[in-house]
């Protein structure tokens, strides 16, 4: 192993985007695919990428459709020739580097210079290009480049830097060839004018000439500068209504059944928008089966994973043998992995953001047209977390017995979402026919079983969130 491998070996395997927890891996290689152009003396920002290879059998991740034993991670890294006190908290490791010499080498994305270098670059456009680096840009917005970076602190797949309240730029991590959802879906919608995404304003692509393959590796959006997360709004309603013992979820003034129905609508706009600038299919019978199938083989997976979904195997079974059942589905590009989490209120409504789809899924499998289902279904699974996550850690000294909290979350979430649901399908003049409950029944089973695996990887505590939910029935009142 070289010198730098087993530093940054055990800097991914700390890292929150890392997708590989869980499992047993080795860092096979780091590529070194460019530099960010104008670095002072003294300094480099190298944009590598990371090789991970699996040891262990590729069903462990809970994804059969992941069949893929290696993966790449982009680790943007400033080498410096000093140590830098200012940012020791982001130190990747101290070694000496073929290239640039004994380095102090640290995570660039907490590094304002190193960021600073990167805005001037997406300032430059197609001109700050070199070698495999290609930056792109749309018309219509002047960078702020004194504004300086932010790193987001928080859960995330990748990495997110404000600069200033001016732009944001998303690092991807994972990264695979071929075109990332996440930057085509908002290019289209940006380019329709659509109302409810952060515009689009550029984007890094690598490009290997040799291989004629392109991997997408950060885009450059507009920054929301009155967003409020929709998970926290939604808590702080639910925590209003525990608080409020005496009163139903209609009653108290933290009421949520407005935003949902808002948010209802927003999607059903942005539904709209993608289905005028993306394909729209229909998938007959022997595709169904094999959605059906794909969810069998997830929970197959899962039930390796977690144990505890056994004793609900059967029932989903008989959700997916519905679903099965089903003549003709409609398909259309969807966002793929929605929560609250993904939805921010602003001053000018609600925006959906992180259009990447879920992020154990090969790029191939997520670029392709969904059911619109699997997004309301996303929704009404988070409309369910958001009270039992307030029960499990949010609560005051006064709080109600667990009893009375778990009655009050089930009134928050049945009343969000039938508010959310409502407005969807008025907005969208289609009514929750028998084929729609169905495909709803099916995509929030198949996210409670995502979910299961999810939390077993990456937080145990919160296990028991989708284990209810199958105690109750996974589509109940949908
Ligand atoms: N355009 C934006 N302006 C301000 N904040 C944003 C914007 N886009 C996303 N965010 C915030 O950044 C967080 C992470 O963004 P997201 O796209 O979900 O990243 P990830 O792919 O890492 O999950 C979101 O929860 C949201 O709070
Ligand atoms: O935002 P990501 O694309 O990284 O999505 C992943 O992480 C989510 C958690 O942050 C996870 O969502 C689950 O937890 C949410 C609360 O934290 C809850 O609102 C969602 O309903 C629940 O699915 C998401 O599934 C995962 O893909």
């Amino acid at each position: 192993m070289s010198a730098e491998l087993a530093p940054l070996a055990t800097w991914i395997g700390e890292a929150r985007w890392f997708g590989g927890k869980g499992r047993e891996w080795t860092l096979t290689g780091v590529r070194r695919v460019g530099e960010l152009p104008d670095a002072p003396d003294g300094v480099h920002v190298a944009i590598e990428v990371a090789e991970v290879s699996f040891t262990d059998s590729s069903t462990g991740s809970g994804h059969a459709a992941e069949t893929a034993e290696t993966e790449l991670y982009q680790v943007p890294l400033a080498y410096y020739r000093e140590p830098q006190d200012r940012i020791a908290h982001a130190l990747v490791g101290e070694w000496d580097d073929p290239d640039f010499g004994h380095s102090w080498v640290y995570d660039a994305v907490h590094d304002r210079e190193a960021m600073g270098l990167w805005l001037t670059a997406f300032a430059g456009g197609e001109s700050a290009s070199r070698g495999e680096l290609a930056f792109h840009r749309l018309p219509g917005h002047d960078l702020d480049l004194e504004a300086h970076s932010t790193l987001f602190s928080g859960e995330q797949s990748n990495s997110s830097v404000a600069f200033g309240e001016d732009a944001l730029m998303k690092v991807f991590r994972k990264v695979t060839p071929g075109v990332n959802p996440d930057i085509a879906i908002h290019q289209v919608l940006t380019e329709a004018g659509s109302t409810h995404v952060a515009a689009l304003y550029g984007w890094l692509d690598l490009v290997d000439d040799e291989t004629n393959t392109t991997i997408q590796l950060a885009m450059l959006q507009q920054f929301l500068r009155t967003a409020s997360d929709g998970w926290d709004l939604a808590l702080a309603s639910v925590r209003n209504l525990f608080a409020e013992a005496d009163l139903h979820a209609d009653e108290v003034g933290g009421d949520f059944a407005g935003e949902a129905a808002r948010l209802g609508t927003a999607l059903a706009e942005v539904h709209t928008d993608l289905a005028a600038h993306f394909p729209v299919e229909e998938r007959d019978a022997g595709a169904i089966d094999g959605l059906a199938g794909a969810m069998e083989e997830r929970l197959d997976a899962a039930l390796v994973v977690v144990p505890d979904l056994a004793p609900h195997a059967d029932r989903l079974r008989a959700t997916y043998a519905a679903l099965r059942a089903l003549d003709a589905v409609e398909v259309q590009q969807v966002h793929g992995d929605l929560h609250l989490g993904q939805t921010l209120r602003t001053a000018r409504g609600w925006k959906i953001v992180d259009f990447e789809g879920e992020p154990a899924k090969p790029l191939a499998v997520r670029l392709k047209p969904d059911s619109v289902w699997r997004d309301v279904a996303g929704m009404i699974r988070s409309f369910d977390y958001a009270p039992r996550v307030v029960s499990l850690t949010g609560l005051g000294p006064d709080a109600p017995d667990a009893g009375q909290r778990d009655y009050r979350a089930a009134e928050w979430s049945a009343r969000n979402r039938a508010a959310f649901v409502e407005a969807y399908t008025a907005q969208r003049g289609r009514d929750l026919d028998r084929t729609a409950a169905v495909l709803l029944d099916a995509y929030i089973a198949d996210k409670v079983v995502y979910e299961a695996v999810y939390e077993a990887r990456n937080r145990p505590g919160w296990l028991s969130i989708p284990l209810a939910a199958l105690v109750d029935h996974p589509g109940r009142d949908a």
